[in-house]
Parts: structure tokens; C-alpha cells; sequence
């Protein structure tokens, strides 16, 4: 027998436990990434058993949507709610203060409008995901428009961050995203100040949104393997 993936066994559990806070009429932001996909999946076994009713999803990707359906979470857009109750979502580094880095399956335009409008933003991530300052090991995404490209770039270098177009995998050229635009990774040497970085990066023409989240989120629920145990704690 093969030992299973440490990783994927933390994902599921934090998954799990992130599902568990759903509650019964509740509108639920379902978020994208390979951790929340089991957020989604537990969201519809609870549905499937009875455990929970009467819960309605809004999908942060295409991605997300697909998940929904495959698990028979109903579906809503923004335009036929005033609100969302609580909104599960990955992340790809969260600092001590719970400020995040978004955006590793370049879904972060949407997610952003989705989890801001939670009344309860839960992140779900595994232990390696923790940094003591956002940006020192990922890239900060930048969603831009496609004819903005190299202006973006240009304004980024002379910000002193230095950005990449990112490749797709299986797919020749740039990765588009639902929106249809492109993503440009840009690497900091040191964030000193993420709130003002977020909003200098949404000021450059061109850019429609960044990776960057600040002072938003809720609950962070860190999964671990700790003595070959999984565990889910609270940050
Ligand atoms: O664009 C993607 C999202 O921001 C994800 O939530 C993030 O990249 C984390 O994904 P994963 O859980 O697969 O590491």
C-alpha cells in the first residue's frame, strides 16, 4: 500500500472542515484552487445526505462552477443576490496578519469580488502556504488586458518588480483567463506595505486586478500532518 500524499491528505481535511461551517439557506462563495475543490465536494455531500438544505453557491471561476454542478450545488450570480453569507476560498501564501497572495489558477479577479462581499471570508490552505511576509516565496498576479501587456510590464520594472507572462501548460502562449485577459506574475524582491502595493498595481492603465488581499479575511483554517495525524487549526 503507498502512503498517501501528506499535501492532499491536509487539503482534504481543511476542506472538510470548511465545508462543516456551511450552514442550512445559506448563499456560499465557492472558490477556486485544488484545496477548495474539496471544500465543494464535502459542501455537496452534506447537501446529498441531508445534513444541510436550502444552499445556494456563487462560483469564483469556471472552474468552481463545474465542481458545483458535478456535486449538485444550486447556482446563483451576483445580480440575483444582495449578499453572501460565507465564502470558502484557497490561497496561495497568508501572511501572520492574514493578508493573502491569490491568483496560482489566475482566478483572483473574480474572487476578490466574491470573498469581499462575504459576510464571513474562510481561507482554507495547507501549512505550506504560511509565510511570515506575503511575496517571499510567489509572485504577486496582475490580471491585465491584453493590449496593455508591455506598457504594464514596463511600469511594473520601473516599480521595481519583475514580471512574467505567464505560460499556459498543455496550451501554446499565455494562459487567458475567464475574463479573457492575460496574467503577468511579478516577483518583489521584499512587500513591505501589501495594502499599498495592491493599490498601486490597480492603478497602472490596462491592469483589471491583483492577486493581493488585505484586511478581509474572517477565519484562516491551516491544515497539518503533525506525528503522521492530520490536523485542522485555526491561525
Ligand atoms: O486563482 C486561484 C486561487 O487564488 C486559488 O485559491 C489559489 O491559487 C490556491 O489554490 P490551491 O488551493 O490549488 O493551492
Amino acid at each position: 500500500m503507498t502512503a498517501a500524499d501528506p499535501v492532499k491528505v491536509m487539503k482534504q481535511e481543511v476542506g472538510k472542515a470548511a465545508a462543516a461551517l456551511v450552514q442550512s439557506g445559506s448563499i456560499v462563495g465557492l472558490g477556486t484552487g485544488s484545496t477548495t475543490a474539496y471544500a465543494i465536494e464535502y459542501i455537496g455531500d452534506r447537501l446529498k445526505s441531508g445534513e444541510i438544505k436550502d444552499i445556494v453557491g456563487v462560483p469564483t471561476s469556471f472552474q468552481a462552477e463545474v465542481l458545483a454542478k458535478q456535486y449538485s450545488i444550486p447556482l446563483t450570480t451576483l445580480d440575483a443576490i444582495d449578499h453572501i453569507d460565507i465564502a470558502i476560498d484557497g490561497a496561495d501564501e497568508v501572511d501572520p496578519q492574514k493578508n493573502l497572495i491569490k491568483g496560482g489558477g489566475a482566478a483572483h479577479t473574480r474572487e476578490k469580488v466574491v470573498d469581499y462581499l462575504a459576510d464571513r471570508f474562510i481561507v482554507v490552505v495547507d501549512s505550506g502556504k504560511l509565510v511570515d511576509r506575503l511575496g517571499s516565496v510567489f509572485a504577486v498576479p496582475v490580471e491585465v488586458i491584453p493590449m496593455a501587456i508591455s506598457p504594464v510590464m514596463q511600469i511594473i520594472e520601473k516599480l521595481g518588480g519583475k514580471p512574467e507572462l505567464r505560460m499556459g501548460v498543455k496550451k501554446a502562449g499565455p494562459v487567458i483567463t475567464d475574463q479573457g485577459n492575460m496574467v503577468i506574475d511579478v516577483k518583489f524582491a521584499t512587500i513591505d506595505e501589501p495594502g499599498n502595493l495592491e493599490k498601486t498595481l490597480n492603478n497602472i492603465p490596462g491592469v483589471l486586478e491583483n492577486g493581493i488581499f488585505v484586511n478581509c479575511v474572517d477565519l484562516v483554517l491551516v491544515g497539518e500532518v503533525k506525528d503522521g495525524q492530520p490536523l485542522v487549526r485555526e491561525l
